[in-house]
């Protein structure tokens, strides 16, 4: 398993990460979130062994993870880490990118790997294509398949799939961390995007002023959003007499004390997003049709 002990760190004087500690077993997945600069990637940094920590102890099974102070090159052959520079090989194809780190002396091996790589980023079609002709989301792609081509024991994504289309994006998802799953592979996932956890990640830590604010199954952090930012993450939300409560939980009724006037409604696909002022406050619902701009509605919280 990872274990991170009482891990703090700080790049300047001002610490960024203060006394993290977390385990994640073998296996497992684990999503880390939190605001731009709460220092999501620097824990993915630090647990590669990119810096020296001020205080604390991070392992994997029985090895200490150590930074350059201690370490020639940085990095362990279990670990692989997708950053978001994708330190590709411009000049080459996207197979060769792939296969580079694969034993030369079993070539039906590496060919068959790297298919199956191929197939896992769907870049089956770009096989032979150099590098530096694809776009962002592509080479992000050769990056995933190339750090999966050595099998890891534990890999951190860092935003995997945020220069990947929304065409491609869902199943590209789905078939990365199936294959993770499938073969075993720790994963440790630092992402905005609640679609990168939720049904996929087996637990969740949240980061806010450099702690872990909160732990737990996305499901547990869902159901009990314990502040605005975790509920923030997850979806739409209003907070009622100092209760969350998401869009999706405000209904329109025939009579209740909570009268709201619309004031904007979003078309969201299989329902639509109403703005409405209630005690001069926005809220925020879901409906299934449209309401009209000045229309009162009576609202109820459902569980
Ligand atoms: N190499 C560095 N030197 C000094 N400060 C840094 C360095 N890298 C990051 N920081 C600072 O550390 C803090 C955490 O940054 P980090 O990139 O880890 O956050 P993040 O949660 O990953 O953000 P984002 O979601 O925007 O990627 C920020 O205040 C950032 O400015």
């Amino acid at each position: 398993m990872l274990n991170v002990q009482n891990l703090t760190f700080s790049y300047q004087k001002s610490p960024i990460l203060k006394d993290i500690s977390f385990k994640v077993d073998i296996g497992e997945n684990l999503a880390v979130i939190g605001e731009s600069g709460s220092g999501k990637s620097t824990l993915l940094n630090l647990i590669y062994g990119e810096f020296d920590l001020n205080q604390g102890q991070i392992f994997w099974k029985d090895t200490e993870i150590l930074g350059p102070k201690y370490n020639l090159v940085i990095g362990y052959d279990f670990m692989k880490y997708v950053h978001q520079e994708f330190d590709l090989m411009p000049y080459i194809s996207v197979s060769e990118n792939i296969s580079k780190y694969l034993s030369r002396f079993y070539p039906e091996e590496s060919e068959k790997r790297t298919n199956e790589l191929l197939k896992v980023v769907e870049l089956e079609a770009f096989a032979n294509v150099k590098v530096k002709t694809l776009s962002g989301g592509q080479k992000q792609r050769v990056a995933l398949a190339r750090a999966l081509a050595k099998q890891p024991e534990i890999i951190l994504l860092d935003e995997p799939f945020s220069h990947i289309d929304n065409f491609k994006k869902q199943s590209l998802r789905r078939n990365v961390f199936k294959y993770l799953k499938d073969k075993n592979i720790t994963c440790i996932v630092a992402t905005h995007d609640k679609e990168d956890v939720l049904g996929f990640a087996d637990t969740m830590i949240v980061l806010e002023n450099q702690q872990i604010l909160e732990q737990g199954k996305p499901e547990a952090l869902y159901n009990n959003p314990k502040t605005p930012l975790i509920a923030s993450f997850f979806s739409e939300f209003n907070v009622i007499d100092d209760q969350i409560v998401y869009a999706n939980q405000l209904k329109v009724i025939d009579k209740s004390n909570l009268k709201a006037t619309v004031i904007t409604c979003y078309f969201k696909g299989y329902h639509y997003l109403i703005e409405a002022d209630l005690k001069e406050e926005k809220v925020f619902f879901e409906h299934d049709t449209s309401i009209e701009k000045g229309q009162e509605v009576f609202l109820s919280i459902s569980e």
